[in-house]
Formats: C-alpha cells, structure tokens, sequence
C-alpha cells in the first residue's frame, strides 16, 4: 500500500520522483565496486581463518583485525542489500510510469482524432450557416428595395411656415399650405441617433460586399444636413463615421468567421474627388484623374491590412478634400467624395470574388441666393447644383424606362452609373433632411422617394474572372 502511495506522491510531483531516480542511479552505480570490495573482504576473512587456525597463536592483533574486517563484511551485506531492495522499487516505479506515459499517450492520440473530426463537422456547420446567412441576408436586402433609402433626421428649430413630423419607425409626414404628404422609407433615424445606430442598420449591406456583390452607400442632402457627419464622423470613437466603421466591420467579419471557413481577403482603398467636374485623388496629392467609361485612371490604392492603416489615409484625405465656410456650414464640402474599397477574396476551394464597396459623400445642395456665394464659391456652388440636378434626371428617367438616360451630362453621374442602373450593385441612399428649411426638406423627400421605386436591376456575385 505505501509503495502504492508513494508512487502516487510521486506522480504528483514528477520532480522529486526525477531526482531520486537520479540519487538511485548514482548509488546503483558503486554496486559493483561494493561487491568488489565486499567480495575481496570475503576473501581476506578466508583467508585469515584459515591462517589462524593454522597458527593458534596468532597474535590478538591479528584477531582484532580479523572481527573489524568481518563488522565492515556485515555493514557492507546490510547496505548492499538495502540498495538493492531500493533499486527493485525504483524499477518497479519506473516501469509503473512508464505504463502510465503510454497510457496517457494514446489518451491524448484519441482526443486529438476527436478533436479534428469536430473541427472538420464544425467547419462544415459554418460552411453552412455562411451560405444560409448569405441567402437569407441577400433575400433581405432585395425585400427592401432595388434602392434603399433611409433618412437621417438632424436636429432642428420648427420652422412654423410648415409642419415637419416623424409619425412612425419608417415614415415622416411633410404639410405646407395645400400640400400634405407622407413619406415611407426603410428606416427613420430621429435627431437623437447617434452613429452605432445608423451603422447597425447599414451592417447588413456590408456584408453583401463580403459575399461578392458590388455594394454602395450614398449620403444625400442639402449642406448642413449632417452628410458628411454620417459617413466620415467626428473624432472619438462614438461619433466614427460609416466610413472608419464600415472598414473595421470588414477587417473583423475577414479574420473571424469567414476565415473558419476557409476565405482569405485582401482590402485596398481609394478615394477621390469630384470637384468642378474634374476628379481629383485624394490620396496623390489632389492629381487630376482621367475617365475611361466610369472609372477613373490611374487613381491611387492604398492596401488596408489594419485600422491603423486606414487612420492614416483619411487623415491624409481629409487635409486634401475641397472645404469652404459658406453662409449654412464652417466646413462646408465643395465637392463629391467616393470613398472605395476594392475587395479581392479566395475560398480554400479555389472561388474567388472581386467586388467593391462604395461610400459616397455627395456635396449639398444649396440655393445660391441664400448662400450669399460669389466668385469661386459661385462656381462651386453651380456645378454642385448642376450634377445634383443631373442625377435627379437620371433617376427620372430610369424611372419613367425613358429611352434615354443622361448619364454623361456630368461626372459624378458618370461615376455613380454602375451602382445606379448597370444592375451590379446593391445600393443604398441615406437622406438627410434639416428640417428648418422647408423647401430643401420637401425637395430631399421627392427625390429620395423617387429613388425608392426606381429598378436598377439584381446584383451579381462579382468574381473578376
Ligand atoms: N446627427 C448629428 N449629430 C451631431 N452633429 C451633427 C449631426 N449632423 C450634423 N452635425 C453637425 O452639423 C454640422 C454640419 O454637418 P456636416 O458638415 O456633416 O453637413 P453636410 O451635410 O456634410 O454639409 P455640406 O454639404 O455643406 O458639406 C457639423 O458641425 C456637424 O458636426
């Protein structure tokens, strides 16, 4: 029972059970030179018995000597004896841990075979749910709309020339003299929403972009309205914009789930401006870009491998963007801004998807003559006015299947055709209305009301190939 114990005092503690194999080792290896010793003492005892017996006089020294000789004999017996019962045990522990070594080891070999079979069904299971997820949240996107609208309500001072009210989660209702409508969009988000709430809406969309479709989000309104709040944001990590938001969904939703399953991502981001109808990239020191069909040439892309990266490149944008103080805003946008990133992904299986995720930034509209605006403010203010106009007509038209839509009347609308009409984006528009000023407010609700029932047709997994 003890040496039962004491092997189990010694499995506990593996330590001391190494050092005493050790201190066991050491005086199993002076058994030989023991015996040795313990042999030749046998040998000198017989021999000097037989010399005493020879010579019965032998003198008591002799005598003496021959009965410390036979007490070294007798220790010597004892501690031999003792070693070697020690070393029996000591084997027999050895051999009793070396079982359990094995034991454990094929233990271990089990689970490990458990453990890759659950990770195989488990992988299978997210393969799984990834592709349900990517039905189901397409099937969602497509219900809401061919273009989906929702509106981001600032807040604002009543206005008693008109009446401006928030009646559900989804409508708002306008009335001025003898007009009187209500406007239904997917989602209203009332003056006190604050940025995670608009982004939580628009996560869904994003994810499409991660699933191969062309996707973009588009920020309407007048000046003032809060565009560029929504979409770029403020310093600090609640008033972050869709845009610093949008990029770290990406990055997470890559390296976390959709890497279980086998996809790898690679993200690079451009970002240029359309100002005076000529484009400009924000990332190159504002150098005029060229236009081939709708896209741009030669515009700069940065890759995003962290936040860390696309902190820099907006820095780097927004100390390049075209701003102005205008009579409605200190820092008012003076032109377009199309923020993209260009998504290139691989499955473990060989499929791949190319696509794009677009966030614009459009510049407001404003009436020159409350804007006071003169010289090159006027101008701006023209060609903002002009391309806003533009892409209400081609809405217009693609609306009413007129035959021809007016696409090349101005750059922005060149721009945004693919994610407006070619039928290879699933897009979404997010009004933004200052109620204080009743006929931009009135004007953002037609419009975007228009966009709800215009078809751009359904979007398709891009793979790049
Ligand atoms: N929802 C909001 N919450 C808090 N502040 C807001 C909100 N929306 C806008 N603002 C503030 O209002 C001001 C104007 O907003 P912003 O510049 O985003 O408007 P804009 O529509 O982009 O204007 P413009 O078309 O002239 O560029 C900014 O100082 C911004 O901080």
């Amino acid at each position: 029972m003890n040496g039962v114990k004491n092997m189990q005092d010694n499995f506990r503690n593996p330590n001391d059970l190494v050092s005493q194999i050790e201190q066991l080792t050491k005086k199993t290896a002076v058994i030989p030179s023991l015996e040795h010793q313990l042999h030749a003492l046998k040998h000198r005892e017989k021999v000097f018995r037989r010399q005493s017996a020879i010579f019965q006089s032998a003198s008591s020294l002799d005598v003496s000597n021959a009965k410390t000789d036979h007490e070294t004999v007798s220790k010597l017996t004892v501690e031999l004896e003792r070693v070697r019962s020690e070393l029996e045990r000591t084997t027999e522990m050895n051999m009793a841990q070396k079982e359990e070594i094995k034991r454990q080891n094929k233990k271990i070999l089990e689970l490990s075979t458990k453990l890759q079979k659950l990770v195989a069904i488990f992988q299978e299971e997210m393969q799984k749910k990834d592709e349900l997820i990517r039905k189901l949240n397409d099937e969602v996107v497509d219900l809401h709309g061919q273009i989906r609208v929702v509106i981001r309500v600032r807040d604002f001072k009543k206005d008693p020339s008109f009446n401006f009210q928030i009646t559900s989660q989804n409508e708002v209702k306008f009335q001025q003299n003898n007009f009187s409508n209500v406007f239904a969009f997917e989602n209203v988000f009332q003056p006190g929403a604050n940025q995670p709430e608009v982004f939580d809406d628009i996560k869904e969309l994003i994810l499409c972009a991660l699933h191969g479709k062309n996707v973009s989000l588009i920020a309407y309104g007048p000046t003032s309205s809060g565009k560029t709040y929504t979409m770029r944001g403020e310093s600090g990590d609640e008033k972050k914009g869709v845009i610093p938001r949008a990029i770290q969904f990406l990055l997470e939703q890559s390296m976390k789930e959709l890497a279980v399953i086998g996809w790898t991502y690679n993200f690079d981001a451009s970002f240029i401006e359309v100002y005076n109808e000529e484009v400009f990239d924000l990332l190159d020191d504002k150098k005029k870009l060229e236009m081939k069909q709708t896209t741009t040439v030669g515009s700069k892309k940065i890759p995003i491998n962290d936040m860390a990266d696309v902190t820099d490149l907006l820095e780097l944008a927004d100390s390049q963007r075209s701003v102005a103080t205008t009579a409605c805003n200190q820092n008012s946008s003076r032109s377009h801004a199309i923020f993209q990133i260009n998504i290139d992904g691989v499955h473990k299986s060989g499929e791949t998807v190319k696509c794009c995720l677009n966030l614009v930034d459009l510049a407001g509209s404003e009436r020159a003559k409350e804007s006071g605006a003169q010289g090159k403010q006027f101008t701006e203010l023209t060609k903002i006015n002009q391309s806003l106009s533009t892409l209400k007509k081609c809405i217009r038209a693609q609306k009413t299947k007129m035959p021809h839509v007016p696409w090349r009347e101005s750059k922005l609308t060149i721009l945004l055709r693919d994610y407006l009409g070619a039928g290879s984006s699933k897009t979404m528009f997010i009004a933004h209305v200052n109620p204080s000023d009743a006929s931009e407010t009135k004007r953002t609700l037609e419009f975007t009301a228009d966009l709800r029932s215009t078809n751009i047709g359904k979007a398709t997994v891009q793979t790049g190939q």
